[in-house]
C-alpha cells in the first residue's frame, strides 16, 4: 500500500483573497472523502491545486511520499492524480467502446511497445471490456454516445478517467444535471469503484455524499472547519449552522 495523499500547508491567494487557507490533510489509500462547503468556499479552487490547473502560493502536495507540487498537470495525471473528464470530451458519434479506447491508447503512447507485441490490440480490448464490467456499462459498448442517457454517458466518462489507472481520483459534482431518476447510477458506480483508489467527491448533494464517503472535510472561506465521519459532521453546531441548515440533520 502507499501512502497515498499528503497535503501541507497549502495556500492560494487571488491577490487580497486568500482561498486556500494552510490547508493540511492526508487522502489514504483507499479513502473516500468528500469535501463539502458553501458556495465560494474554495473547493474548486483545491481540486484545481492538486491537479496542476492552479499553482499553490505555499505548501506542499506530496503522492506516496513524492512531492509533486512542481509538476504541470499532464505530468501530474501520469502521476496519478485524475480528475473526471467532462462530458464534452466524449466523441458522441463513436461508441462507448471506441471512446474508451482513445484514452488507452494515448497511455500506452499510441504506436510504442504494446503494439509490438502480438497480442497488444488483445490487451487493449480485455482492458476496455473490463473497465465497462467495473462500471456496469458493458450492455452499452456499441452504442453511440449520442444515445446515451446523460446518467449513462456520466459512467462512460468516468470509465474513460479510470483508463488513465489513477492512484488519486477527483469527482467534482459526479451527479450534478443528472435527473433525479439516473443518479442511482452513479452512486452505484462511485461505491464499485477500485478498493485502492483515493476517491475525493466534491459535491453539493448530501443525500450522496452520505451514501458513498466515509470522511468528510468541511471547507469554509478557504479553511478547514472541520473533518470527521459523516455522523460527526452533521451533529456538528457550526456545521449546522454554516452549511447544512436544520433541514438536513
Ligand atoms: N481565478 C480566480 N481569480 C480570482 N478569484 C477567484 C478565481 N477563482 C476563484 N476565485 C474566488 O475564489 C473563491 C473560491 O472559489 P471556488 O470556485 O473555489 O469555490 P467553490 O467552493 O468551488 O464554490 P462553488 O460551490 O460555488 O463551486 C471565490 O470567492 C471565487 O470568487
Amino acid at each position: 500500500m502507499g501512502d497515498g495523499l499528503a497535503i501541507v500547508g497549502l495556500t492560494k491567494s487571488f491577490g487580497g483573497l486568500q482561498v486556500a487557507r494552510d490547508l493540511t490533510l492526508t487522502l489514504p489509500q483507499g479513502s473516500r472523502t468528500a469535501l463539502i462547503g458553501p458556495n465560494g468556499a474554495g473547493k474548486t479552487t483545491f481540486a484545481n491545486l492538486l491537479t496542476g490547473v492552479l499553482k499553490p502560493t505555499s505548501g506542499k502536495i506530496m503522492l506516496d511520499g513524492q512531492d509533486i507540487g512542481s509538476l504541470n498537470e499532464a505530468a501530474r495525471v501520469r502521476a496519478g492524480i485524475a480528475k473526471t473528464f467532462q462530458i464534452t470530451n466524449l466523441f458522441r458519434d463513436l461508441s462507448v467502446r471506441e471512446n474508451l479506447r482513445l484514452p488507452i491508447l494515448e497511455r500506452e503512447g499510441c504506436t510504442h511497445h504494446i503494439f509490438r507485441r502480438a497480442d497488444g490490440w488483445r490487451d487493449i480490448e480485455a482492458e476496455i471490456t473490463e473497465l465497462m464490467l467495473e462500471l456496469n456499462i458493458q450492455s452499452l459498448a456499441d452504442k453511440p454516445v449520442r444515445d446515451l442517457a446523460y446518467g449513462q454517458q456520466r459512467l462512460v466518462e468516468l470509465a474513460l478517467t479510470l483508463a488513465v489507472k489513477p492512484k488519486v481520483l477527483i469527482l467534482d459534482e459526479p451527479a450534478a444535471g443528472v435527473p433525479s431518476t439516473e443518479s442511482h447510477l452513479i452512486v452505484e458506480a462511485i461505491k464499485r469503484l477500485p478498493s485502492d483508489l483515493s476517491v475525493l467527491i466534491i459535491e453539493h448533494d448530501m443525500q450522496l455524499v452520505f451514501e458513498v464517503a466515509n470522511r468528510i472535510i468541511v471547507l469554509v472561506n478557504g479553511a478547514i472547519l472541520m473533518e470527521g465521519t459523516p455522523d460527526e459532521v452533521v451533529t456538528n453546531d457550526r456545521v449546522r449552522e454554516l452549511y447544512l441548515g436544520a433541514a438536513h440533520v
